[in-house]
């Protein structure tokens, strides 16, 4: 007889294992969710913790990477639960730092389990399937909602409540639908190379300030001051009010360019005051197209490991992620 499957599912909160609080205090984490209908796999559950999303930190993050390493060598596919606010961050984190062979395929809900649109078992069958398919491997951690199986890199929450609540530049690298009980998966792109990263720890104070017309730099020098690098979601393809130029020049810890625009690159191309030429003259670094939060991440990580300002240029420059 062949041997079954194996999957390990990993539950770390959110939606998808949450319903209304018993004391009226509205949605919490309460249960986690079992696979439905996966006929022949050998499921393992695992809960290191259950949070609603928006309290996941690095450590968390960190601590589900060396999870999914122990589980990893006993078993064909690796599923994480997570709560849908946050899981863009987790995914990209676990993209940088893991290093393993099985699939690793993260989902979430938008609705809870009594909703009447309760999307917790699809996405968690589908998500199932998905790691336990050949064709996953060598992918680096995944996400499946609603049908659309998205790249860490890329992968972006696009809507507060909508069933498919994700997106991103420039979309989903397959596809996942069921023909009966039977599991139709599509990719469309191939496996990329990616690089991956061994950081010390994760305890780096990075912070993120978020530009806006008429921003004269409020809350720039203290934050500055206090964290061990910067990112600014920038405007358009990474210019600022004329006012930061010097602000940026007078810092010599790493500050990151990314863009609040919802797609498209960093560009160093406009030459004017704050322009984005002037801000990578004064220092700054173009976050190519990493959205801040995910640029933050990693700055966190090259951080961690110990790398100087120019090696983490470097970094992003080449795209190394
Ligand atoms: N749909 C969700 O999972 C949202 C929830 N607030 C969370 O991220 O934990």
């Amino acid at each position: 007889m062949p041997t079954p499957p194996r999957l390990a599912v990993i539950h770390t909160g959110g939606t998808i294992a949450s319903r209304p609080s018993p004391d009226g205090r509205g949605l919490t984490p309460q249960q986690a969710p079992s696979v439905p209908g996966l006929d022949g796999v050998q499921v393992h559950d695992v809960q290191p913790f259950s949070l609603p999303s928006p309290h996941m930190t690095p450590a968390h993050m960190g601590q589900l990477a060396a999870l999914i390493e122990t589980l990893a060598p006993d078993h064909d596919g690796i599923v994480v639960t997570h709560g849908t606010d946050t899981l863009e961050e987790t995914a990209f984190a676990l993209h940088l730092t893991l290093n393993v062979p099985v699939p690793v395929v993260l989902t979430g809900s938008m609705r809870h389990a009594e909703e009447i649109s309760w999307d917790g078992p699809a996405n968690l069958l589908d998500a199932a399937h998905v790691a336990l398919h050949p064709s996953s491997r060598e992918r680096g951690p995944l996400v499946v909602i609603g049908g659309d199986i998205f790249d860490a890199r890329t992968v972006t929450k696009i809507h507060t409540t909508a069933v498919d609540a994700f997106g991103g530049y420039p979309g989903p690298i397959g596809r996942i639908d069921r023909e009966g009980r039977t599991p139709r998966l599509h990719y469309f792109a191939r496996p990329e190379p990616r690089a991956t990263y061994r950081p010390a720890h994760l305890n780096a104070r990075v912070e993120i300030l978020y530009a806006y017309a008429g921003w004269t730099g409020e809350g720039y020098a203290e934050a500055a001051a206090r964290a061990d690098g910067l990112v600014i979601a920038a405007l358009g393809t990474g210019n600022l009010p004329a006012e930061l130029l010097p602000l940026i020049r007078a810092t010599d810890k790493p500050v990151i360019i990314a863009t609040r625009t919802h797609a498209g690159p960093v560009l160093p191309v406009y030459g004017y005051a704050g322009g984005g030429a002037t801000l990578v003259g004064a220092g700054a670094i173009p976050a190519s197209f990493l959205n801040a939060h995910k640029a933050r991440l990693l700055l966190l990580i090259l951080l961690g490991q110990g790398l100087t300002r120019e090696q983490i240029r470097a970094v992003f420059e080449r795209d190394e992620f």
